[in-house]
């Protein structure tokens, strides 16, 4: 065995090693840029969405840096302008080359999953054209990548409804924690840097209950119960939220969702949008459901379960309130309509 293939394998088992989608991203553009030197690496996301496809950056690597959207999320909206090129390797799923005026290449690679789709496309920025080895040494990576990312996301998702589960959201709260907690001593300790406060991104996480579930479930029987279930997962990614907002089945018949949004009123809105958006859905047989969201901010709370909590205190004023509306927990809190979750708990018992 040469020295390169003792590389390939230790790097395919470093790409292998970790169950995070986003360390598994940059895993493989350190991979790639280990084994290919001074290129400009990009991975995008392809969507598709109504028969159009939708690009976004998942991470990149240029001089042998590595940033991913999970450390930057501004990284998604930004857009290529090589997006022709990528268009047409999705089209013609397959690699695309592109000469550019400074004698450079472009080329793309498409990665698909077990279904054939194209989910993610590879830009490599390179002075020298590959050569055959080199182009199938890269669909092999990406083969692995694409194999290996479909394994992650069984394990995290929901079979039911296909969404993330609940032991996935701790992670990701726990991530968001954090990281808005190093921004905010970074704020603390360069107050004055408005650049620093305008890249900081708020995270907003709402728990969505829907209301009289258990009425459905005995007029209409349980597996229509399920399909309620469904329906209001389906409705939910359906667009109401931007693409890299996610949604988890956290209970039985309870959702969360976590979403970017610059203020309070500017979440409230998308989750009244979601409200409004299953509120006004016919529902076969029962014509309406309705569901009621408690949300709050994700960002200095002690651990994931304090801001579940906090969302919770706020889903529960909504239910007591004549469901089908959306609460605040930190505008309850202001309005003294609810008291600190840690003083609270439910059944009139207080801690303090
Ligand atoms: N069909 C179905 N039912 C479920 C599932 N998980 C939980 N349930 C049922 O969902 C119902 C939830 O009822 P409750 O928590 O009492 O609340 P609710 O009737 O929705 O009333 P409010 O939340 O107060 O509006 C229970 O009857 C559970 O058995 C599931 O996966 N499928």
């Amino acid at each position: 065995m040469n020295h390169n293939s003792i590389r390939i394998i230790d790097n395919l088992a470093e790409i292998t090693s970790y169950h995070d989608r986003h360390v598994l991203e940059k895993s493989l553009l350190k991979t790639l840029n280990e084994l290919f030197p001074s290129q400009d690496l990009r991975l995008f996301r392809v969507r598709e969405n109504s028969g159009a496809h939708e690009l976004s950056l998942l991470a990149f690597c240029v001089n042998g840096v590595i940033v991913s959207s999970d450390e930057n999320p501004r990284l998604m909206t930004e857009q290529s302008d090589l997006s022709e090129t990528i268009f047409k390797a999705i089209k013609n799923a397959d690699v695309e080359l592109t000469s550019t005026e400074n004698g450079k290449w472009n080329v793309v690679y498409p990665a698909f999953d077990a279904n054939g789709v194209i989910f993610a496309v590879l830009l490599i920025s390179t002075d020298l054209v590959p050569s055959n080895g080199d182009q199938r040494l890269i669909y092999g990576i990406l083969r692995v990548y694409s194999n290996y990312l479909a394994l992650i996301e069984k394990t995290q998702k929901d079979k039911l409804t296909g969404l993330f589960n609940r032991e996935t959201l701790d992670n990701e709260i726990t991530k968001i924690l954090v990281r808005q907690g190093s921004h905010f001593s970074e704020q603390l300790t360069s107050p004055n840097d408005s650049r620093r406060r305008t890249f900081a991104v708020k995270y907003w996480l709402g728990v969505i209950d829907i209301d009289n579930f258990k009425t459905i479930n005995d007029n209409f029987g349980h597996l229509y119960g399920d399909e309620v279930i469904i329906l209001v997962a389906r409705l939910m990614k359906s667009g109401v939220i931007r693409d890299d907002d996610l949604v988890y089945r956290y209970g039985g018949e309870e959702f969360v969702v976590v979403l970017k949004a610059p203020d309070e009123e500017d979440a409230m809105r998308t989750f009244e949008r979601i409200r409004e958006m299953v509120a006004a859905h016919d529902f076969p047989q029962i014509n309406q459901v309705t569901i009621s969201i408690g949300f709050v901010e994700v960002f200095a709370q002690p651990s994931p379960s304090d801001v579940i909590g906090e969302a919770d205190e706020a889903l529960y004023y909504a239910k007591g309130n004549g469901r089908n509306q959306v609460h605040s927990y930190s505008r309850l809190l202001r309005e003294g309509k609810v008291k600190p979750v840690s003083q609270v708990v439910h059944g009139d018992i207080e801690l303090f």
